[in-house]
Formats: C-alpha cells, structure tokens, sequence
C-alpha cells in the first residue's frame, strides 16, 4: 500500500490585484499524492492548476490551508521537489552533460558521482549521443528531455511539470508522453503534472485532480480504473483499452459543464 507523500489541506490563494481588490484563484483544495504516482492536475483554463503547483513548489505561499510533504510543511522551494516548465530552461552555453550536471555541483556532488549521474539521467531520457552537444543543435523535444534529466539528477522526491509539453508538436508530445511512463516504471518517481490536455491526462496519470473554473475547488478525483493500476506505456494500445472512451467522454462532460458554468 503506497502512503501519501504530498498532503495539500483545505489550500487557498488569494492574489491581491490593483486598487485595492483581490482575486481567488484556488478555493480550498484537498489531496493527497501517494508515493510513487502519477497525479494530474486537470481543468478549464484558469482554474487555478498553475497556482497549486507553484504553491507544491513553495514558490507562492497558500493564503489558507498547508501543503505538507511527510507531514511537513512546505514554506519555500527546496531540492526535494524539482520543477520542469514549458518554457525551455537549458543553459545553453553548457553541454547536455553539463547541464545535467549543473546542480549536483552547486550542491557539492563529488566530481565522479556527478558524471555517473549525469550519465544514468542522459541514458534514461535517450541522450546518450548528444551529450557532448549544446540545447541550440537540439529540438524542442531533445531540450525537454534535458530539462527533464537534468531535474532528475538533483535527486527530487517529487516531481512537478506545468504543462510540460505543450510547446511540442503531437508526434513530440505523444514520445515525451511514453518517456514519462518509462520514468515512472524505471525511477518510482511520484510526480504532479499539470495539462490542460484530457488525452494526456489519462495517459499519464494514476490519479487525476479535476478542477472546476475559476476560482479552482475540487470538482472530483478520477482514478482511471481501466488501467487496473498497470503502467502503459503505448498509447495507442491505451486508447483501445476497454472502459477509455468512456472516461474520455466523462472528463469531457465535466468540461463542457464548467466553461458553461463560466459563461453564466
Ligand atoms: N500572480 C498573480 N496575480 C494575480 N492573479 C493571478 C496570479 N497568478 C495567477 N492569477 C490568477 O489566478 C487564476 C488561476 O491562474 P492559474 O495560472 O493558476 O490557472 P491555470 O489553471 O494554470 O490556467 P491555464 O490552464 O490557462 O494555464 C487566474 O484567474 C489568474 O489570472
């Protein structure tokens, strides 16, 4: 039985804007991510899935509730969790190795624990060949991957990914999809991944945390039974899978109900 290793309670944000008003962008929201999972964080544009995350990363403080992780309170960003962004982060007057090796060394990794590393994490995202090169001979896809190792190598418990590919193009997106699993089967890695992508989401995730609009609560928390908790790493196979269709119609369902709910 997995325990949960990221605990958010009853979390709010409230962001003060001009003259003197504020707006409410997460309304207490309650999960739980379990070790070793796969938890997506789904809903309409707005809803608040950055903000949660950014609040899990401790780069915004809740203006109500507590995230913890193991139970303790998240106050500020830290080398437990590592986060991969949209935006491309490589350094790119580095190599891949150097940038996978970037923070093992502001941290003191010895010198040969780092390139054993650095060359696991470049393996496991497929790199082995570009190693030597810069993030500017890569494509869009490549450099994620770098962003994605290189986050790896520091060693997080948990990661977190705003919508991580959504710059790429499908035939991009749907690999770096497959990789995530291979990640997850190869590194029992627990991550939250935010996507506004329903496809994506039912992939990816072992739990999603579906989000009504703005301000964001907690519409439901879907498990995708169908998948009988097995790791697939084929979405064409996953598409064909008894009971897919009819969870794909249900997220859109709830979709539809809250962009109508925010046009009323
Ligand atoms: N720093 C900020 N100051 C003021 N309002 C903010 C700030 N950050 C986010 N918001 C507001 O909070 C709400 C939620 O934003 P957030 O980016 O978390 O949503 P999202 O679900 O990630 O959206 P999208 O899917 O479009 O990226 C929005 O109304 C947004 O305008």
């Amino acid at each position: 039985m997995s325990e949960a290793l990221l605990h958010l309670d009853a979390v709010s944000k409230v962001f003060p804007i001009s003259g003197g008003e504020s707006v409410q962008a997460v309304d207490h929201v309650t999960f739980d991510v379990e070790e070793n999972r796969i938890c997506v964080l789904l809903g309409p544009s707005g809803c608040g899935k950055s903000t949660i995350l950014r609040m899990i990363a401790g780069l915004e403080a809740p203006s109500d509730g507590a995230v913890t992780l193991h139970g303790k309170p998240v106050i500020g960003p830290a080398r437990d969790r590592g986060m991969v962004f949209q935006a491309y982060t490589s350094f790119d007057w580095l190599s891949v190795r150097r940038n996978v090796e970037f923070g093992m060394k502001v941290n003191g990794v010895p010198h040969a624990e780092r390139r054993e590393r650095a060359a696991h994490f470049i393996d496991l995202v497929g790199l082995t060949k570009f190693a030597e090169a810069y993030p500017s001979q890569l494509s869009g896809g490549m450099r994620q991957r770098v962003a994605i190792a290189r986050t790896l190598a520091n060693g997080p418990e948990l990661l977190l990914m705003d919508e991580p590919f959504g710059a790429l193009d499908a035939e991009t997106r749907w690999h770096m999809q497959e990789l995530m699993i291979d990640i997850a089967r190869q590194e029992n890695t627990t991550m939250v991944i935010v996507t506004h992508d329903i496809e994506e989401a039912i992939f990816l995730a072992d739990k999603i945390i579906f989000l009504s609009s703005h301000p964001g609560r907690l519409k439901e928390v879907i498990v995708p039974e169908f998948k009988h908790g097995a790791r697939i790493d084929d979405k064409e196979h996953i598409v064909q899978l008894p009971g897919y269709a009819e969870l794909e119609q249900k997220i859109m369902r709830l979709m539809r109900e809250e962009g109508s709910r925010e046009e009323q």
